[in-house]
């Protein structure tokens, strides 16, 4: 498998050089150059396979004979160490919780795929990395969970100041080590900017061998699709599946697409957003126009220019009308969201965090004129990540996973900056 650039600019490369690389040098994203389709016999079989076994086959579709076989197995049960439970929430209407990683978040699956791909392949040449990190809330602490300790690279984490959840902070500013956090005077979508704009200056990129960890990187990208697969083998028997994505940077849907066209049947995916609905419009108008991004209780979706929509092009061959066929998109207040919080708890127990109910929000809608569908709604953080926002909800305490409450008794240590290259540049330069 090469990966190619979608601005074109640039050749094709291995699998190894993309996750170096993260970002090419055109400024474009990397895309597989075929998006190979499993057998008839997989998707036959798939009800009795094990969750590694899938993602084995998934995995080594993209990444061949690049990581030895026995090598990728133990990648992919590495990283799948924890449980991805589908539970019923309402009769047809499930949750596919993927918060119970270390870090309670879905991200962990990605940095945790990612940060192993990356240490087979630096063990082999020696290699001394620096990943550059912009979170808005959730993929921080993911990334240094997913690094913390590995020999040859150190991590710099980039968060918008005062717009991600408390215990989101303490999380990623509490590693210490090789895992460094920086409290950037900005939104997200500066520090975004920011760690783009370092890949793009070449000198900088090659002193420090800078490399990303956000889903632009394509080894944050294929094993998000995992999960769509074992999603499918537990409910295959139970109708057309409908997939509601809560999305950001829509790294998570664009790996759902990257499944569906390898042949998995999802009937429809949904795009559920907070008020920063660049996507939902640019379904509706055919203009994709990024704008700095709102602040939301439902903040690690606060991406006002989103990355993943150009691979979400390249899927659709750059067409609107496909795009919009295959993506319904629906977006949400916070008042709704608190609102739906509150409903669902009180109806069925279940409790959502802010972005599993922009999720449940967008899969009901769409629902709503297709019944016969079994739906899914991604649960992409563990709703105990938000308890300033949700205890308020529901009136009542949200219990803390232990690996939560250890990150809360640790002291914070991040660096404030302002949301310039010359600050970036200053604190490459001092690690
Ligand atoms: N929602 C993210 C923002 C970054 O997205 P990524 O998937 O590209 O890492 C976060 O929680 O940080």
């Amino acid at each position: 498998m090469r990966y190619y650039s979608t601005n074109r600019q640039v050749p094709e490369v291995s699998y190894e050089d993309a996750i170096f690389n993260g970002l090419p040098d055109d400024n474009g994203l990397y895309m597989p150059d075929h998006i190979p389709k499993l057998s008839a016999e997989f998707f036959e079989n798939i009800g009795d396979m094990k969750l590694h076994d899938i993602a084995y086959e998934v995995a080594s579709q993209f990444i061949g004979e690049e990581i030895p076989e026995a090598d990728l197995r133990r990648i992919v049960e590495e990283t799948l160490s924890f449980e991805l439970p589908v539970v019923e929430v309402e009769d047809k209407v499930y949750s596919l919780e993927l918060y119970h990683g270390p870090t309670c978040a879905f991200k962990d699956v990605g940095a945790r795929f990612l940060a192993r791909c990356l240490s087979y392949f630096s063990a082999k040449s020696d290699k001394k990395s620096t990943i550059l990190v912009a979170t808005s809330g959730d993929t921080g602490a993911a990334v240094g969970s997913g690094f913390f300790g590995v020999e040859n690279i150190d991590v710099i984490i980039l968060y918008p100041k005062g717009k991600i959840s408390k215990i989101q902070e303490q999380q990623l500013t509490t590693f210490g080590q090789n895992i460094q956090a920086l409290e950037v005077r900005g939104t997200f979508d500066d520090c975004q900017k920011m760690v783009k704009d370092a890949f793009l200056n070449k000198e900088l990129k090659e002193k420090y061998n800078l490399t990303s960890a956000n889903s632009i990187n394509m080894a944050r990208l294929i094993p998000q699709s995992f999960y769509y697969f074992w999603t499918y083998a537990l409910l295959k028997d139970q109708g057309d599946l409908v997939v509601s994505v809560p999305s950001g940077n829509f790294g998570n849907l664009t790996a759902g697409l990257l499944a569906q066209k390898m042949g998995l049947p999802v009937k429809q995916f949904v795009a559920s957003t907070n008020v920063n609905d660049i996507v939902p419009s640019y379904l509706t108008t055919g203009e994709f126009t990024p704008r700095p991004s709102t602040s939301t209780i439902s903040n690690a979706m606060d991406v006002g220019n989103p990355s993943n929509f150009y691979r979400m092009k390249e899927v659709f061959g750059s067409s609107w009308e496909a795009m919009k066929e295959g993506v319904k998109g629906y977006a949400y207040d916070d008042k709704q969201t608190a609102e739906t919080v509150k409903q669902v708890y009180q109806a069925t127990d279940y409790l959502l965090d802010p972005h599993g109910a922009v999720g449940y929000l967008g899969l009901k809608e769409y629902m709503k004129d297709h019944k016969g569908s079994v739906g899914v709604f991604l649960e992409t953080a563990h709703p105990a990540k938000f308890g300033d926002v949700v205890e308020p909800i529901i009136q009542q305490p949200v219990e803390m996973p232990e690996r939560l409450a250890e990150f809360a008794k640790r002291t914070k240590v991040a660096t404030e900056i302002d949301a310039t290259q010359e600050e970036l540049i200053k604190i490459l330069e001092k690690a």
